[in-house]
């Protein structure tokens, strides 16, 4: 079997936010707009940090994937394509995490 990627999925919350079906989870989320889909990847991304501060591996091995999806959700309705996050995270290969917040515009 192929490994299932962040890609694969990404094509389908594509395909199903534009899709009519009533059945679709992402279609009905995505209709609801940009600030619904926001809340629901924070909720998730806080049910993942609860998981890992508990240690409970299981749980945050569901609530992270949660977390994937919504973020996925999230980007589509926005318009950021997957590519270019991910074109991002390669362009900070060449420095180490602490170089990369020093790099950063001062606020
Ligand atoms: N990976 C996911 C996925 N992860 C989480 N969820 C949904 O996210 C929701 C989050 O749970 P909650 O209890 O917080 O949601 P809720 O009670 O509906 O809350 P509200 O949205 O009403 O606030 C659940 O309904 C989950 O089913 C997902 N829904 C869909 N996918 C993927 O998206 C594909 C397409 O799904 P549909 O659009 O439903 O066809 C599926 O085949 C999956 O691959």
């Amino acid at each position: 079997m192929t490994k299932f990627t962040l890609d694969d999925l990404d094509a389908i919350v594509a395909a199903r936010a534009k899709s009519g079906d009533e059945t679709s989870y992402t279609r009905k989320l995505v209709s609801k707009g940009v600030a619904k889909c926001a809340q629901k990847l924070g909720e998730e991304a806080v049910e993942a940090a609860i998981a890992a501060v508990r240690e409970d591996r299981e749980e945050l091995t569901g609530e992270a994937a949660d977390v994937l999806y919504h973020l996925l959700v999230v980007l589509n309705v926005s318009n950021v394509p997957l590519g270019d996050v991910m074109k991002e995270l390669g362009r900070r290969t060449g420095q180490t995490g602490l170089e990369e917040k020093a790099s950063r515009p001062q606020e």
